[in-house]
Formats: structure tokens, sequence, C-alpha cells
């Protein structure tokens, strides 16, 4: 094992019913990797992340994460750990701050601390004046905002994010980009499913195509061209995926639509 290497998952299965997910998944992550997790609906993105987790524990294979099997439930490996999740449960009737600083402690984090940290955290993100604002008041964008703030509070080690930017704006996705930028340079290591492709090509040092269970590509945005016919990181998952009958689908689906009348 590589000593800088954080994760390491190998032979990950798992199962819902009959229905297997993950067929046998590889994969090593290294300190300091932006990783842009991507696949069709329904791959077993999220199932991969939440086994990561420690929040599916039915599952074949072994996870390592920070050197340590995650069977062994330790809490001391959550610490390091942040998580944005693609569906979050936030509590509307708190505030900001008083959410922030509920999150922030739950992960060990002094209150004082944890809210000076909350409001200067939401002013950079251009929400500073609704801190005191109950959430159910926020807007998508403001609410997406304020899961990324929890997620960092403690300023983890590593960060899961499961499509992480839906609803911000285009100023803010630039802001979101050069954190992530900013973090992995402090060595900060970032695992990240998204369907955007085009942000996903941008800010991932390597991407990993998950398909029918399984890694079906892992490797740069170069290499990824390289092994492919080439083009955007749009192109490249629709040939990867062997996806061809948008056309035809989308022909069908309007017929459908306009049909019955
Ligand atoms: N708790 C569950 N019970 C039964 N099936 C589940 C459960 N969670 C996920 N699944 C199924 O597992 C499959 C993978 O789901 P998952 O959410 O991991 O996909 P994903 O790659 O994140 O997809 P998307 O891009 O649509 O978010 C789907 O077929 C889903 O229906």
């Amino acid at each position: 094992m590589n000593e800088r290497e954080l994760l390491t998952i190998a032979n990950l299965t798992k199962s819902y019913g009959n229905k297997e997910i993950l067929k046998g998944v590889n994969l090593h992550v290294v300190q300091g990797e932006i990783i842009g997790y991507i696949g069709p609906n329904g791959a077993g993105k999220s199932t991969t992340i939440k086994i990561i987790l420690g929040m599916e524990g039915d599952y074949g294979g072994e996870v390592r994460l920070f050197g340590e099997n995650i069977r062994q439930d330790s809490v001391e490996y959550k610490r390091r750990i942040g998580y944005v999740p693609e569906i979050a449960d936030v509590y509307d009737n708190l505030t900001g701050y008083e959410y922030l600083t509920f999150i922030g402690q739950l992960y060990g984090v002094d209150l004082d601390i944890a809210a000076n940290k909350s409001q200067t955290l939401m002013e950079l993100f251009g929400v500073g004046e609704a801190y005191h604002a109950r959430i159910s008041s926020y807007s998508k964008g403001m609410r997406q905002k304020l899961l990324i703030i929890s997620s960092l509070l403690h300023n983890p080690d590593i960060l899961f994010l499961d499509e992480p930017i839906n609803g911000l704006d285009a100023n803010s996705v630039m802001i979101f980009k050069e954190i992530l930028a900013q973090l992995a340079a402090q060595g900060k290591t970032i695992f990240y499913s998204s369907h955007l492709m085009d942000v996903v090509e941008k800010i991932s040092s390597r991407i990993i195509l998950l398909h029918d269970g399984k890694v079906a590509a892992d490797g740069t945005f170069e290499q990824l061209q390289a092994e492919s016919a080439g083009g955007t990181l749009e192109a490249i998952f629709t040939q990867l995926t062997d996806f061809h009958d948008y056309r035809e689908i989308g022909e069908q689906f309007v017929a459908v639509v306009q049909g019955g009348q």
C-alpha cells in the first residue's frame, strides 16, 4: 500500500434484494486527489459513498479508510470525514446559526469557534444576511451552501460530496471549485460525485466511471480521452456507457406525449 493511500476499496459488492448493484469495485485513493466519481443514474455512486461512511453495513469486500478497516466501526475515523449528501434532511425550524453550531459541536468543535467559522463562511459564500434566519426561508442554493459549510466546519481530512453544487449559481460554482482546489492543495482528499460533466472534467485530478457495477474507467481526463475517441467528458461518458439511442428515445418520448389526444 502506498503510504499516502487514504482509501482502499477491494472487491466491493452490494445487493438490494436480488438486485446486484456493486459487482466488485476496486479503487485506491491517495491523499490530495480530487476524485470525480461518475456513472449513469442508479449505477451505485451514492451507495458506494454510504458504505464508506458506515451508513450501509451489509456489503461484500473490504473498505479501508485512513488505513483502518471500516468494519471496526471506530468513531474516530468518522471525525476526519466531511459529507455533503445528495438529499439532506436539514432541520427547517432552526436558523443557519443554530444548525451549523449544532453540527459543528457534533464533530467536536467548540461552540464559539463553530459560531465564528460559520458566520464568516456564510458571509464569504454571500449568504451572511441569512445566518440568523430560519432554514425554511432559504432558497435551494442557500441550503446547499449551508450543507457545504456544515461539512467543512471540523476541517476534515477527506470530503465526500454527493452532487454538491445542485442549485448553486455560476458565481458560487466558481467559488466552490476554487475551495476544492485550495483544499486539495492543502493535502485534503476529495471524493466527488456529480452529473455535471463540464465541472467534473475541470476540477478532478482523476475521474472514475462506475458502470454495470464495476469501475469502467479510471484516470485523468487526458488519460480517459486517450483511451476513448476523445472529446469532452460528456462524449467519453456516452461512449464508455455504450449509449447511442438518445435521438430515438427523445423522438419516442415526444410521440407518446403527443399521442392519445
Ligand atoms: N435502500 C435501498 N433499497 C433498495 N434499493 C436501493 C436502496 N438504495 C439504493 N437502491 C438502489 O440501488 C441502485 C443504486 O442507487 P444509488 O443511489 O447508489 O445510485 P447513483 O449512482 O447514486 O444514482 P443517481 O445518479 O441517480 O443519483 C438503484 O437502483 C437504487 O434503486
